[in-house]
């Protein structure tokens, strides 16, 4: 049986964040791909132009109709936007037994527009951490978690500690927003660091990179592999999408979610 994955997302009219990125991720690992929207956004490669928050009702309506029908594999989360949305989805995982969670704490797009509310941070430490097999926060959003300046690899893997001891299986601190032409993606399962290193790519074409990061992860999940291969496999998904540029729009392009079919290993 096909595995099926299920996003827990905000929606990107354009295309290149959010949901939109979930479903193409899923669809090109061939995975089964499923969603319960949280929030719509009017976005486009340059900006957030407005936020519009789902009514809880509706997301707990989507997330019964999936339950009771639909069970998924794993599941992501990505835009949950506030601490209610954050308690009420956390609350529905528990309840409903669903596995293989990857938290992508998503706080704020690339152009700056606030994808979460400040009092929401507490809700993701103590609700959400506690439930998932990996977290995969950028540099930035472990800063906020943890509270402290990730500027050396020592610190970030003082953070990741700090993270799995929150709840969270596994954590992965990714490097896109660090310095220098080698990007480190710095895994902790609890016991071991292992330290996934590729050459940055100079390219403004980075939209919704860490959404299909995630998206991959919880597909190889899906898959029965094992956190440190899925994160390996998803590592070379996102490199090969960002590598293909599509140089689509006027500002943050997306990646391309097709790149991977020109690998030459097999996913
Ligand atoms: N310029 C880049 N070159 C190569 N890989 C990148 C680049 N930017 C991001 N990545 C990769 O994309 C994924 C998301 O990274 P990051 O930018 O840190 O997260 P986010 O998109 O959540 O801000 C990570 O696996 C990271 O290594
Ligand atoms: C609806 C929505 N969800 C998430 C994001 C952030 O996506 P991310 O992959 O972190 O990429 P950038 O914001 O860095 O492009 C988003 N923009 N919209």
């Amino acid at each position: 049986m096909i595995p099926k994955v299920l996003t827990i997302a905000g929606s990107d009219s354009g295309g290149g964040a959010g949901i939109q990125a979930d479903i193409k991720t899923f669809q090109e690992l061939d995975v089964y791909g499923m969603s319960a929207i949280t929030a719509l956004t009017a976005q486009n490669t340059l900006g957030v132009q407005s936020v519009y928050s789902i009514p809880i009702d509706m997301i707990l309506e989507q997330l019964a109709s999936i339950h009771e029908d639909l069970r998924p594999d794993a599941l992501k989360t990505g835009m949950l936007f506030s601490s209610f949305i954050i308690e009420a989805v956390s609350d529905k995982i528990k309840e409903y037994g669903w596995g293989n969670l990857v938290v992508d704490p998503v706080m704020i797009a690339k152009g700056g527009a606030m994808l979460l509310q400040e009092d929401a941070i507490k809700a993701i430490r103590e609700k959400l951490l506690p439930l998932a097999k990996v977290t995969t926060p950028n540099i930035p959003e472990a800063e906020v978690l943890t509270e402290m300046t990730l500027d050396t690899m020592e610190r970030r893997r003082k953070a990741a500690k700090i993270l799995q001891s929150l709840g969270s299986e596994s954590v992965v601190i990714k490097g896109g927003h660090g310095e220098g032409d080698t990007l480190i993606d710095l895994l902790y399962d609890g016991v071991s660091f292992i330290e996934f290193k590729s050459d940055r790519i100079h390219t403004r074409h980075t939209h919704g990179t860490g959404c299909t990061f995630a998206a991959a992860i919880a597909s190889f999940l899906a898959k029965g592999q094992s956190v440190d291969i899925a994160v390996k496999n998803a590592k070379q998904f996102i490199q090969k999408a960002i590598e293909n540029e599509l140089g689509i729009g006027g500002g943050h392009g997306p990646t391309n979610h097709w790149a991977h079919r020109k690998a030459s290993v097999s996913l």
